[in-house]
């Protein structure tokens, strides 16, 4: 059994449906990640295969305001987690993200690329990747990007609910990245945990995002494309639209070393956008 911590994220969602049958999904009440000794109990009770880290705070924006919320639940459950992991010989992913990246040029980053983090999201993520390595064990940290699903909290659903009511949505076109559909993270997830149980020394640090990489505002007119609206997209600087946290400009992810592990090419993200749209009956009949 690979155990999940999270069951209604994004993630959670998905690797649920995709293996029910070897997945045990933990929700916040039997395993709260503000507990990082709960969550390493629930480890050492399951007695796992393996563990995949589905649950986070994902609020950019909310965690300059909760910082130490934020490195509770991305840092040191994960930590506790991954160590609880390493006394069982369970290996550990850890999902990660671009946001450790400080943005700066226009090369992908590689999993060894220097990090820097522009905000309190970013930083205690990347002091979740620093506790999962501390640990010991047999992992992967796996870096993903601008996630989307038919459920939760995302870009995709945004778009579709501000589309709905107005004939122009403004969207920055300077930050770029690869927008990744939740069902392929879950494969790419599940994967790599059972590529670790065949061969630990792939431990490491990956990454896996969605192909072509694009702006927002590239995502957003594709989202309305595919779903038939007529609403357009204004093209606008990360200036113009201020938020509490800084976010990446550059946000390319180079996957290339997680393909020639794990057998994983990057996923084309419009046909994973066609899967979501069909799911919520947005699709263009
Ligand atoms: N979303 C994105 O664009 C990206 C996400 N990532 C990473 O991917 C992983 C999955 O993200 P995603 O599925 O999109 O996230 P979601 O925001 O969709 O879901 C987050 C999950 O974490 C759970 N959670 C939050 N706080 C706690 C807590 N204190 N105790 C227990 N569970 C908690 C939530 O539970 P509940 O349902 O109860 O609220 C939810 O199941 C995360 O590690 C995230 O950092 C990386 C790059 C991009
Ligand atoms: C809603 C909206 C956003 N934007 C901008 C703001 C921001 O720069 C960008 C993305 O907006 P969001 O706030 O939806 O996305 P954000 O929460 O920043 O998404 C991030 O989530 C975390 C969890 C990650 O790990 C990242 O990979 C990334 O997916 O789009 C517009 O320009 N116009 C709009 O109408």
């Amino acid at each position: 059994m690979i155990l999940v911590f999270g069951r209604h994220g994004q993630l959670a969602s998905a690797l649920q449906r995709l293996a029910p049958e070897t997945t045990r999904c933990l929700d916040r009440s039997a395993a709260d990640l503000e507990d990082p000794a709960a969550c390493a109990a629930a480890i050492r009770a399951a007695r796992p295969r393996a563990v995949i880290n589905a649950a986070a705070f994902t609020g950019v924006d909310a965690a300059e305001s909760a910082p130490e919320t934020a490195h509770r639940v991305n840092a040191e459950s994960p930590a506790a987690m991954a160590r609880a992991a390493a006394e069982l010989g369970a290996p550990f992913v850890q999902v990660s993200t671009d946001y450790v990246f400080d943005g700066r040029g226009d090369t992908p980053w590689t999993p060894a690329a220097p990090t820097g983090p522009l905000g309190v999201y970013g930083a205690s993520k990347l002091a979740g990747e620093a506790g999962v390595r501390a640990a010991g064990g047999v992992h992967a940290i796996l870096r993903t990007s601008w996630v989307f699903s038919a459920v939760g909290q995302n870009f995709v659903r945004t778009m579709l609910r501000l589309g709905a009511t107005r004939p122009e949505v403004s969207v920055v076109a300077d930050q770029i990245g690869g927008p990744t559909p939740a069902d392929d993270l879950a494969a790419a997830c599940l994967r790599v945990a059972r590529g670790l149980c065949d061969d630990p020394s792939r431990t490491g640090t990956y990454h896996f995002a969605g192909a072509p990489d694009t702006s927002w505002a590239g995502l957003a007119r594709e989202i309305f494309a595919q779903a038939g609206m007529a609403t357009r997209v204004a093209e606008i600087p990360t200036t113009a639209y201020p938020t509490p946290a800084r976010r990446p400009l550059n946000s390319r992810l180079d996957c290339r070393s997680t393909n020639a592990a794990f057998g994983l090419p990057r996923p084309d993200w419009r046909k994973g956008l066609a899967r979501v749209l069909k799911e919520l009956g947005e699709a263009r009949p």
